[in-house]
């Protein structure tokens, strides 16, 4: 379990993180989604000790990272798997590892297996591998002390579709084995894989926050008729929003089979009927993010003066 209330951290006069709250529950993988500069990163470095909040808490197992005796053996962390030591092979960065949190040596090749990094990879100097496998490194590095929780920023960056699969299943099995995981990405359709909840940040503020169903319910119903501005009436008139895309489609907050009776009982034949796609779903939570997004107004107060 993660709890984090009312969390501000300020560098002289950017906010990076506003009054944040939110919670990670055990058995569920919590996805925190926001555009570059958001204040993911901060959020977690705070969590995970790398840092003093200028006011709130955020807690661990319902401690402070920094008051848990041995943190490796409660919480995995994986902030910058580009920052691993470059000059030590994988094998003796987890060894290292492994005797510093006191745990037996077989864990190494028990993490290992895990992440199906191979004995030849593990005698490999890191830096000689892929961002991909410094990524398993890391997770393997995480799970060495075998913690309930799990805090990852950015887990898939650099790895290929089989290693984002490969990702989401490890995720997948560690919350469904009753472990916490919360892990950041700016990549709305990583999350939408993996998370079970979803918080959204923007300009250090969380934006929206819920279970993966309630958010992308906000994707909507799309449905088509030969007479567009006939079905969105007919979807009004039923007490739905409706909105017109420009190729003819109609977007509503209607379920599946509220829109399609709506559209029956108005006798409009409908021609298609699906959940709202990603796509939409991504403008969805970039029109969610853009007004917040740091990187936007920077560009625009630059354009401005
Ligand atoms: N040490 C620091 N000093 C000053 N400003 C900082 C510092 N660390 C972060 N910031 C600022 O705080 C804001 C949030 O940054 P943060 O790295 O947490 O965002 P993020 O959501 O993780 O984005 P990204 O994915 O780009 O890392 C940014 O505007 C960043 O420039």
């Amino acid at each position: 379990m993660i709890t984090i209330d009312a969390l501000t951290k300020r560098y002289r006069e950017v906010t990076a993180v506003d009054d944040v709250s939110f919670t990670a529950l055990p058995g569920r993988v919590t996805g925190f989604l926001g555009p570059n500069g958001a204040g993911k990163s901060t959020t977690l470095r705070l969590l995970t000790g790398l840092g003093e909040p200028t006011s709130g808490t955020a807690r661990v197992l319902g401690r402070r990272y920094a008051d848990l005796p041995n943190p490796g053996l409660d919480v995995g962390v994986l902030l910058d798997a580009s920052a691993q030591h470059g000059g030590r092979t994988g094998l003796e960065t987890l060894t290292l590892a492994q005797r510093t949190l006191g745990l037996p040596a077989r864990r190494v090749d028990a993490v290992l297996d895990l992440v199906s990094l191979t004995a030849a990879e593990a005698h490999r100097r890191v830096r000689d591998y892929s961002l991909g496998m410094r990524q398993r490194l890391g997770v393997a590095t995480a799970l060495l002390g075998e913690p309930q929780v799990l805090v990852l920023d950015e887990p898939a960056n650099g790895l290929d579709p089989a290693g984002i699969r490969w990702m989401r299943d490890l995720l997948r099995a560690f919350a469904d084995d009753g472990g916490t995981v919360l892990l950041s990405s700016h990549l709305l359709t990583e999350i939408q894989m993996v998370a079970d909840d979803i918080v959204v940040i923007g300009h250090g503020r969380v934006v929206a926050q819920g279970t993966k169903d309630e958010l992308l319910a906000g994707a909507g119903t799309l449905v088509r008729a030969a007479d567009p501005a006939a079905l969105a009436a007919a979807l009004t008139g039923a007490g739905f929003t409706a909105a017109p895309a420009a190729d003819g489609a109609v977007t509503t907050d209607a379920g599946l089979a509220a829109a399609g009776a709506a559209a029956f009982a108005a006798g409009i034949a409908v021609t298609e009927l699906r959940a709202g796609d990603g796509a939409s779903l991504e403008e969805t939570f970039l029109a969610l993010t853009t007004d917040t997004q740091r990187d936007t107004l920077d560009r625009a107060s630059g354009a401005a003066a």
